[in-house]
């Protein structure tokens, strides 16, 4: 063991990464990033202790040597060279304990719940996806910009943590290929490739960790001693192959960079060749031909530079040695991993393009082609059935606009669901973009609803708002779908009643966008399980309504006839849609009339499973008359077509029941969230969505770096016909061939081989992608005052 003995003390990483969820559901950011920063530091000190004792351990006891003591050829030698291969196993399994206690203390305190870790890898990565990858994530953008003011935090801060010296050494590198600084793009490079195999060795020993029993029911898994290590093994040997992918991945990139690897050497090529090294260039063209052996354009590279150099100083010059055996050992693992694949089903995907095609054997081999020839077929097929459908909805398009002549513009749609039915249409209803289903939920549905209402208002605090907003003779009592998700998380109502709130504005929404045959979906706006309860000693000579008329997205002002859609009208909101609960109660008729507020145009009694469903602008004033009598509920919707105006309590909710329904997220969520919740609070889970819909900084596939086409320029002094080097382009969306770069010591150095005929104008064509523009955040993260303004408008 090495001399010094000292401990490293280390909050786990488990406890601030609960530390952090915890404060997320609060909206305390500061406190997020704090403990979010600190377990992803002290993850990454847990994970360099253990490389390093496991590289240290490999070393001290190497496979192979003879056992101590064991002298000659004895009979049963067999099984003593297997005692031997155990005794050396033991010997390694006994060293990293050892190296890893000593290091890090006692060794079940670094035991940790292997979903949190997970979760943790999670959590990094929607982290990454917050502060790296995507400037154009405006509402959560703000908050963190909001918060990182705060805490005088600054944008070195919220560098990806676990960004590693390999990544960032080839980063550089392109960056300064890019300019044409080719000096300092090779030392980079060069560096690169030194750290790159500083991290395979470390990624490749940190697989040799426990036997993950992923798909098997732990308590289930029983083999033999064989068996089992078999198992481990090709565990430990596809985490191995997959190092490669691992170390090509980094913050900001979807996808890892493809033939990671070799594209550092051909980066070097030409980078060397720029830089007149042709000694150099020769030996990176020579590598990068170990992983493309068929690559016209190197060859045609490698061809220029030995005829520049002296086809008799280039010939003995070689690929690297570090390459080469790091080719041998990772073919020597495929072929392990195909044999698993072969005996005993245990799946291996190559991670790696440059695999020569024997390594996987040939019944696999045809069996590829096959499933290739299979999928190819089928893609094929869809696509013709896809052709026959757009045909098909073009005709059906026709024929709907010729009903359209019958049946008004917009309610071309069927309801969509078996047992909802159409009861009245616009026509019936006098006026235009109304609707009256029934049957759209059930009597238990309706009597549940009912029940999570009145459970809900009974946990209302009650002081909170007017308890008789609309009507001095009526109770009012409302609960939202995340309000209700809460309660159901606290226990005070059932949380399957929260859900079916939920599940029955889900089927509302999808119910109107059907009949309605919207070609855009609609989207929550705000959703309310509302009673309305007459106060009995109040209804003596009452002449007012439960609810006056309005309109929905507009301003009535019936005296004039007008509707003026501005705010503090919610104007944003484009349709309505009330689904009824109950009908034993006396009055509460819902009704439409004209714009004065007066006439009554048509009047829908309330029952259990009807929906009244209207557009929410000027052509649909309405309102309810008196509850003079008992109970009405109803759920209350409103839906608008701009996804910028949707509800974010309602993603909220739906986050939380999705929780719920995951046992092991559950356990998350057992406490409680904050009261008022962030407006502008996304989930981790939606903003990776939004940034997998819209693309991270670089998504451009750069990390090509192919498209080395011939330079059109050849020899014409010479009788040597090798074309000049073309630059490796760095990205691919400029299909245009970029231009060589001509150097003035081109002329000189140039011996035996041909240059360019035409010396190259000296400007390279700029081919790196553009990175994206960020955005200036103007508005930080909302105000108190308004988020309060802004429920308290939503009770009105
Ligand atoms: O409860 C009803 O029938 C209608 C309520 C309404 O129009 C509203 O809250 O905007
Ligand atoms: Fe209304």
């Amino acid at each position: 063991h090495s001399g010094s003995i000292s401990h490293l003390v280390l909050e786990p990483y488990d406890f601030l990464f609960d530390t952090a969820v915890d404060a997320y559901n609060k909206g305390d950011w500061l406190t997020v990033i704090l403990n979010m920063e600190k377990a992803l530091r002290n993850k990454a000190t847990l994970r360099s202790v253990k490389a390093q004792c496991r590289i240290n351990c490999a070393n001290q006891t190497v496979f192979g040597d003879s056992l101590s003591g064991s002298g000659g050829a004895i009979p049963g030698a067999g099984s003593v060279d297997d005692l031997g291969f155990f005794q050396k196993i033991l010997k390694r399994a006994d060293c990293v304990y050892s190296c890893e206690s000593e290091k890090l203390g006692s060794r079940t305190m670094h035991l940790v719940a292997y979903f949190k870790i997970n979760m943790l890898d999670k959590a990094v990565a929607a982290a990454h996806t917050f502060f790296v990858a995507n400037p154009d994530h405006v509402e959560m953008k703000q908050n963190l910009e909001y918060y990182k003011m705060m805490a005088g935090v600054t944008q070195e801060d919220f560098k990806d943590l676990e960004a590693r010296p390999h990544m960032a050494q080839f980063l550089l590198g392109k960056s300064y290929y890019s300019d044409d600084s080719f000096g300092l793009a090779a030392d980079h490079f060069e560096v690169a490739v030194d750290e790159y195999f500083t991290a395979d060795k470390e990624c490749r020993v940190l697989c040799e960790g426990t036997y993950n029993y992923d798909g098997y029911n732990y308590m289930e898994y029983s083999a033999d001693l064989f068996q089992t290590m078999t198992d481990h093994y090709m565990q430990v040997l596809n985490c191995k192959q997959n190092c490669a992918v691992e170390l090509a991945s980094t913050a900001g990139k979807l996808k890892p960079f493809e033939d990671f690897l070799a594209a550092h050497f051909n980066y070097l090529q030409f980078s060397y060749y720029n830089s007149e090294k042709y000694e150099k260039a020769i030996e990176c063209a020579k590598t990068f031909l170990l992983f493309n052996p068929e690559d016209a354009v190197m060859k045609q590279n490698l061809a220029y530079y030995s005829a520049v150099l002296g086809d008799d100083k280039a010939e003995p010059l070689s690929a690297r040695q570090v390459v080469k055996l790091y080719m041998q050992q990772s073919i020597l693992e495929k072929e392990l991993l195909y044999f698993g694949y072969e005996a005993f089903g245990i799946a291996f995907v190559d991670p790696d393009t440059w695999t020569p095609a024997e390594v996987m054997p040939k019944k696999l081999r045809d069996k590829q082609k096959a499933e290739k020839e299979t999928a190819a077929r089928i893609t094929e097929e869809i696509g013709n059935l896809m052709k026959e459908i757009e045909t098909m909805v073009e005709e059906k398009k026709k024929d709907t606009s010729e009903m359209a002549i019958i049946i008004p513009p917009h309610e071309v749609g069927a309801p969509l669901f078996d047992n909802v039915k159409v009861t009245m249409t616009s026509q019936q209803l006098n006026g235009s973009e109304r609707v009256l289903l029934d049957g759209v939920i059930s009597e238990d549905e309706c009597r549940e609803l009912h029940r999570l209402s009145n459970a809900a208002a009974l946990k209302g605090d009650g002081s909170r708002g007017n308890p008789s907003p609309h009507s001095p003779s009526e109770m009012f009592q409302g609960v939202t779908v995340l309000k209700a998700v809460k309660l159901g998380q606290e226990g005070a109502v059932p949380l399957k009643s929260a859900r079916l709130f939920f599940d029955v504005s889900e089927r509302v929404k999808m119910t109107l966008e059907s009949y309605f045959g919207l070609d855009a979906p609609l989207y929550f706006s705000y959703s309310h399980l509302v009673c309305r309860s007459a106060i009995a000693e109040k209804q003596e000579e009452r002449e007012d309504l439960s609810h006056a008329v309005h309109a929905d997205n507009c301003l009535l002002v019936s005296e004039l006839n007008e509707c003026v859609k501005e705010p503090p009208a919610y104007t944003h909101r484009d349709f309505s849609a009330i689904l009824y609960l109950n009908d034993d109660f006396e009055g509460g008729d819902f009704i439409f009339t004209e714009l004065d507020a007066k006439t009554v145009t048509a009047e829908v009694r309330p029952q259990c499973g009807r929906v009244v469903g209207f557009g929410a602008g000027k052509e649909n004033p309405h309102g309810v008359r008196a509850v003079t009598k008992g109970q009405r509920c109803a759920v209350a919707l409103w839906f608008t077509l701009d996804p910028v105006h949707q509800e974010k309590e309602r993603i909220q909710a739906e986050e939380m029941l999705r929780m719920f329904s995951t046992p092991v997220n559950a356990e998350f969520m057992q406490k409680e969230v904050s009261e008022t919740p962030e407006p502008q609070q996304a989930t981790p889970a939606l903003a990776a969505q939004f940034s997998a819909d819209q693309g991270f900084v670089e998504t451009k596939s750069d990390d090509k770096p192919a498209e080395k086409g011939p330079d059109a320029a050849a020899d014409s002094e010479t009788d040597k016909t090798e074309t000049k080097p073309v630059k490796t382009k760095t990205d691919t969306k400029a299909k245009a061939a970029p231009k060589a770069k001509a150097k003035a010591g081109d002329k000189a150095k140039t011996k035996t081989a041909s240059k360019p005929a035409a010396k190259k104008d000296g400007k390279q064509v700029k081919t790196q992608a553009k990175p994206a523009v960020k955005k200036t955040v103007k508005a930080a993260a909302k105000t108190d005052s308004e988020k309060d303004s802004e429920s308290d408008k939503q009770e009105l």
